[in-house]
């Protein structure tokens, strides 16, 4: 087996690359979409699923599964590959930005962040060797440093100190998990807000220790679609070449294939997933709400193009009684068409930068998207 935390560049067209990742549980094609299984699983599907819909790696989210069930138990089960029977990659994130964003009453200090549990009120702390630890415990390929992901508009110099601490953070995680320790990879998170000097330099504080992969924090936090493209075109080409380019938390179709043309290699997304259970669909022609009238005596597939099957097995009017009857299959359903309408959008990106029409493709899916984007 190849060593993990080897990346190898297969293919470019332009600045997107197609590439391949080791992992301790195989190997990931990127670029590549994670689906989202905040507590050790993706809402309403199975591994089998996951399987049939070909999901190359799955995200756990720390704070979650430290809360409930807990990571030592988790850890006793075999991890989240032997308790959630998945045997391919897994990437956690370290709790940092569920924390800020979930969790109550947290003050922030050098040595981590202490904050009240969501569930029950209990105070906790979250230091970089305990947000590796937890990870270490839930079994996890790839896991992520404590960081702090400022709020969207956050002003400078509270920005500048903060990432100081990140990267002083991002050390004591690599010390807590040195590279190589047993094949588990451990990625660093890039911050610094909207302001493009301080993105250079968390990059280059951040690159100085020897991540197996970067990640692009801060962003996809409530700024507009322009200006995460113009952060984005300005950090994405700092990072290592050689290494793997994650931005977490994106996105829409149109956000990835962007981020993609702009070299980023791994994204993880809630969209397509939780859209599902809205009833909102991602489909090769737009997007759309299943629930919309239009479709009730609709006997075609959702969409003609997708190999899901949800479309190869029943009517957009079936698709939508299930919603309309809140019926549980109705989740299941959607969301199995949603997540494969991101890996396969993905698997034609990799095609596509195989065979150096990428742009072509990404033009393809701009007139399919942009005006749906309400
Ligand atoms: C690993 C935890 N750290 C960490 N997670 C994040 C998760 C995000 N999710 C979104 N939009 C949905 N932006 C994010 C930024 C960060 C970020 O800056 N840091
Ligand atoms: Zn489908």
């Amino acid at each position: 087996m190849t060593r993990p935390g080897t990346f190898q560049i297969l293919a470019r067209d332009g600045a997107a690359r197609r590439g391949t990742l080791e992992t301790a549980h195989g190997t990931v094609q990127t670029p590549v979409f994670m689906p989202v299984g905040t507590q050790a699983s993706v809402k309403s599907i199975d591994p089998r699923d996951l399987d049939e819909i070909r999901a190359q790696i799955v995200l756990g989210n720390t704070y979650h599964l430290y809360m409930r069930p807990g990571d030592e138990l988790v850890a006793q089960m075999g991890g989240l590959h032997g308790f959630a029977a998945w045997d391919r990659p897994v990437l956690t994130d370290s709790g940092g930005f569920q924390v800020f964003s979930l969790a109550g009453l947290r003050e922030i200090t050098e040595n981590g962040v202490t904050f009240r549990s969501h569930i029950d009120g209990s105070s906790h702390i979250f230091t970089p060797e305990k947000a590796i630890a937890i990870q270490q415990n839930l079994g996890s390929d790839i896991m992520m440093v404590l960081d702090e992901c400022v709020a969207y508009g956050t002003e400078y110099d509270y920005t500048a100190k903060s990432l100081e601490m990140t990267t002083r953070w991002a050390q004591r995680c690599r010390d807590a998990h040195p590279e190589g320790q047993n094949g588990r990879l451990v990625f660093g998170i890039v911050q610094g807000g909207f302001f493009e000097d301080l993105r250079t330099r968390s990059a280059q504080q951040l690159m100085e220790i020897p991540f197996e992969g970067f990640a692009i924090g801060g962003l996809s936090v409530g700024e507009s679609p322009d200006e995460m493209r113009q952060l984005l075109a300005h950090t994405a080409p700092l990072l290592p070449d050689q290494k793997p380019r994650y931005l977490m938390g994106v996105g829409t179709p149109m956000d990835i294939l962007d981020g993609v043309a702009l070299g980023v290699d791994m994204f993880d997304c809630v969209l397509p997933t939780r859209n599902a259970r809205n009833g909102t669909l991602f489909t090769s022609f737009g997007k759309i709400n299943i629930k919309q009238a239009r479709f009730r005596d609709d006997p075609e597939p959702l969409d003609p193009e997708c190999d899901c099957y949800a479309c190869r097995t029943f009517s957009r009017a079936y698709l939508r009684h299930l919603y309309m009857a809140r019926e549980l299959l109705s989740y299941r359903l959607n969301t199995l068409h949603n997540l494969r309408f991101y890996l396969r959008m993905m698997e034609e990106v990799r095609d596509a930068i195989g065979q150096g029409t990428f742009e072509q493709l990404r033009a393809r899916y701009r007139a399919a998207y942009e005006q749906s984007e309400s």
